[in-house]
This record gives C-alpha cells, structure tokens and sequence, in this order.
C-alpha cells in the first residue's frame, strides 16, 4: 500500500503497511477489549466524551475528585484531562493529579482546550510540564499557544508577533502548528517512561507527529464544527485507543476515526443535531478496514 502522492505542493509518501496494521489492531482491540479510559473533562461537552469512547467500543468513567481519578488511574487503560471549564480547586487538584500519574507511570491525554487564555488556565498548563501527558491533542491555536507556553522553541524577538488566545476554537491553520507540535512531541517523548509521546493537531486536514515524522490526514467534515465537543470527544476517544496502543497509533487511529465517521455523518444527516446522532452510529458501525485503509500522508 506504500506509494507516493502530490499535495498541496508537497511531495508526500503515503504511509506503509505496517502503520495500517497496527491502526487496524488498535480499533479492533479497543471494540474486543472495553478498556476503560477516565475523564476528568469539561461541563459542556462531558456527555458526548462518554458517549463517544463507549461508540468506539471503550468504557467511560469521569470524575473530578482527585484521589478518585488517581484510583482509577491505577485500573484503568489511560486518563484524559481536559481544562475546557475551570474551578477554583483545579489549580492545585490537576498540577497534583499530573505529578501522581507521571510516579504511576500512567498514560494521559492532553486537551489543552482555550490555551492562552487566563492566569489560572496558563498556570495548570505550564504545570504540566513538569510532568507531562504521553499524549496532546488540540487545535493549532492551542498547541501553538502550549508551545509558546513551555518555551520549547527559541525565545520570541520583542518584536515578533505574538501568538493570541483563540477561546475554544482554532484561530490558525493546522499547517501553521507543524514545528510546535513536532517541538511538543519530541519534549513528551524525551519525558515518557518509554521514549514515546505525540501531538495530534485537528483542523481541516488534521496532523499527527511523534516528533520526527509528520502525518498529515485529510478529509472529515466541516459540520464537526457546528457540534460542540467534536474536539473534547477526539481526546476521550484518543485516550481509549491509548489503553491499548502506543502514543502515535493511538492518535492516528483515533483522529482517522473521527474523518471517516464524520464524512458518514454528513451523507447522513440533516443539520448540527442529526449529524451528531448519525456521527456517534458512524463510530460504531465503521471497520477497522475502513479506517486504517484511509489516506495518510507523510512528509
Ligand atoms: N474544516 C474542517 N473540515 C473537516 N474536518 C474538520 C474541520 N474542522 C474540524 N474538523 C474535524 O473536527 C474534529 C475536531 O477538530 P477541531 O474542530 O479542530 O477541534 P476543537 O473542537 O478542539 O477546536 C476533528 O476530527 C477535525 O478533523
Ligand atoms: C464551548 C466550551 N466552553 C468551554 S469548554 C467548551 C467545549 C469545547 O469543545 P471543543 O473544543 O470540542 O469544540
Ligand atoms: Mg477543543
């Protein structure tokens, strides 16, 4: 299945037949396995996290409570964090909740949701750097915002711009995020136990790096913009294929996944609410053939 392809000006390889493989394990192993991922996530889109790590064929469990998340950390497959809505306590609870996790040796996403905005947000993400998640998942918006944050690249010029908060949706292309993400990547890999980490970037064609190679992924459905949670679902289901894969297949599969559900979702339904029944049908009934057969892009 290895061959190559022209896009957008860039000369790419597609990927081989040992990534399928191991994308096509993952999905399978996640539907014949129900490994539990636990969320602590926002209030906004909690409901369609669950829901969707349960249509991939995971299980769910979300609490706030941290002795209760780090419990269950020493049970279930993976944690996923997500700081989308903040409470006073967090501060303290998720920079401690982190640290446990890394002495664990427990595996955790990443959503850095509206990084960039506020003191107490920009204090739990720089937290995390001392004990990082395996792996990040945002839009370009928040993974440049996360770069700037942990000064993973070289230091800004007084006169360079700067990046801006974005709230909850990106404000820069996926293509502008490239060298953030990989510098993240590296900075998770150098971190994790087992030298493996990755940063899954969404947006029209999503991008997937462990550090050293680029993924690119295209196709899904602009209508994943019109529901809320498409991104804080991704996470959670990132997370679920994380339980049983290592960081770059997880959030290839996980992100191949949610492309191809989504463009079934959009043949099949009829507006924001429809779609978002027909997406979570389409996560459910797709093959594992079906999403690790999709194009992948590399360079
Ligand atoms: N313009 C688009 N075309 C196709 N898919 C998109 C588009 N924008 C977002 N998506 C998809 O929506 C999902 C959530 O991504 P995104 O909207 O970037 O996250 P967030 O909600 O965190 O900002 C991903 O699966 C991504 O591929
Ligand atoms: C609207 C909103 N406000 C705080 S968190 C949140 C949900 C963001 O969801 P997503 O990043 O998946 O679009
Ligand atoms: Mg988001």
């Amino acid at each position: 299945m290895s061959g190559s392809s022209y896009t957008g000006g860039t000369a790419a390889v597609s990927a081989t037949d040992s990534i399928r493989e191991r994308i096509a394990q993952a999905v399978n192993s996640v539907r014949e396995t129900t490994p539990l991922a636990q969320s602590f996530t926002n209030f906004v889109t909690i409901n369609l996290v669950a829901n969707a790590q349960l249509a991939a064929g995971g299980t769910a469990a979300m609490s706030f409570l941290p002795d209760d998340i780090v419990d269950t950390a020493k049970i279930a497959g993976s944690t996923y964090i997500n700081v989308g809505t903040l409470l006073p306590f967090y501060k303290d609870a998720l920079a401690d909740i982190a640290r446990k996790l890394q002495y664990l040796g427990k595996p955790w996403v990443l959503d850095p949701v509206a990084a960039g905005i506020g003191k107490t947000r920009t204090a739990i993400l720089q937290s995390f750097k001392a004990a990082p998640p395996t792996v990040i998942r945002g839009n370009a918006s928040e993974i440049i915002a996360l770069d700037a944050m942990w000064e993973l690249g070289a230091p800004a010029r007084a006169d360079a711009e700067t990046t801006r908060p974005a709230g909850v949706e990106a404000v820069d292309e996926v293509e502008s995020s490239v060298q953030a993400a990989k510098r993240l990547a590296r900075y998770l890999a150098q971190h994790a136990p087992n030298g493996k980490g990755a940063v899954a970037v969404s947006g029209e064609a999503d991008l997937v790096t462990d550090g050293e190679t680029v993924y690119r992924l295209p196709g899904g459905s602009a209508m994943m913009t019109k529901i809320t949670g498409a991104g804080c679902s991704l996470g959670g289901v990132t997370a679920t294929y994380l339980a049983v894969a290592e960081p770059l297949t997880a959030s290839l599969a996980a992100s191949l996944l949610y492309n191809r559900a989504s463009e079934i979702a959009e043949r099949e339904s009829n507006g924001p609410g429809s779609f978002q029944v027909a997406f979570l049908d389409a996560l459910w009934n797709i093959t594992a053939d079906q999403v690790a057969e999709s194009r992948i892009l590399i360079g």
